[in-house]
């Protein structure tokens, strides 16, 4: 991964009472890169997100965002990311346009080309005015994801994002994002079950298991070296079966 790190997890624990999660986790993700983490059904990816997000404590170590510390500067730290609230954490009493506007409003940004160009390609302009409690499932992750996008952060936190979005808006969003890891000072790190969006997109994929990284993978590396997608998802299951037994 890059020299510049925008996340850095060091050696962090996190526990739901006296169920321990995640134990001793680390890991960097550079700028311009895009980090899949994948693992099975409650293996602890969310609770990473919320980890990296501060919405969970964690034990020991220390996360920091952007170079900024969750411990030590939290609302500063908080400020370096966008997180893609999931759908059943919106404000359901709001149009999707006062969510967008709080957003801004909290960030001190303006709506920019990206939310301008992601809300038509999105189709979601039709909705803006309607409350989120009576959207679909899928139009509640198109706003969390515009809302996230909002004041241009240098760290996008999207957790199971693209599941549930049609498959033109889960073009769109894929083209977005690999665009803005592209001009090389973003980082997206992305919790998701997607195999082949994080072989074809992804830039370093993570395999959690039993609350550790037990797997990373530079994704040019395993392309280069002639691994296909088939091959890389074939590792995947042989490492996840081998972990569960
Ligand atoms: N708020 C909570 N209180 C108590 N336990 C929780 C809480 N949230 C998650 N857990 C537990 O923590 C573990 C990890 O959950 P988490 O949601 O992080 O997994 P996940 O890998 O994201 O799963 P999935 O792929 O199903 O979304 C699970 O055993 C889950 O039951």
């Amino acid at each position: 991964m890059s020299a510049s790190n925008l996340i850095v997890a060091a050696d962090i624990s996190v526990s739901y009472g006296e169920h321990e999660v995640l134990k001793n986790v680390s890991l960097c993700c550079g700028s311009g890169s895009w980090v899949g983490v994948l693992g099975a059904n409650g293996c602890g990816k969310s609770t990473l997100l919320r980890a990296i997000t501060g919405q969970v404590p964690f034990k020991e170590g220390d996360i920091s965002i952007n170079g900024v510390s969750l411990s030590l500067d939290p609302v500063r730290a908080k400020s370096q990311f966008g997180y893609a609230l999931d759908s059943s954490e919106l404000p359901k009493e709001l149009t999707g346009l006062q969510f967008l506007e709080l957003m801004a409003s909290i960030r001190n940004a303006l709506p920019n080309d990206l939310s301008d160009r992601l809300i038509k390609a999105f189709h979601v302009e039709p909705w803006l005015n309607e409350t989120i409690g009576r959207y679909s499932y899928g139009t509640r992750k198109k706003i969390g994801i515009l809302g996230a996008l909002i004041g241009n952060p240098s760290v996008l936190v999207l957790d199971e994002s693209i599941n549930g979005l049609d498959p033109m808006s889960a073009w769109h969003l894929k083209q977005v994002m690999d665009e803005l890891v592209r001009e090389g000072s973003k980082t997206v790190i992305m919790a998701t079950h997607a195999i082949d969006v994080v072989y074809e997109f992804c830039s370093d994929a993570l395999l959690l298991h039993g609350g550790a990284i037990v797997r990373s993978w530079h994704l040019p590396d395993i392309k280069n070296a002639g691994i296909t997608q088939r091959q890389f998802e074939a590792e995947v299951m042989g490492i996840m079966s081998e972990a569960s037994v």
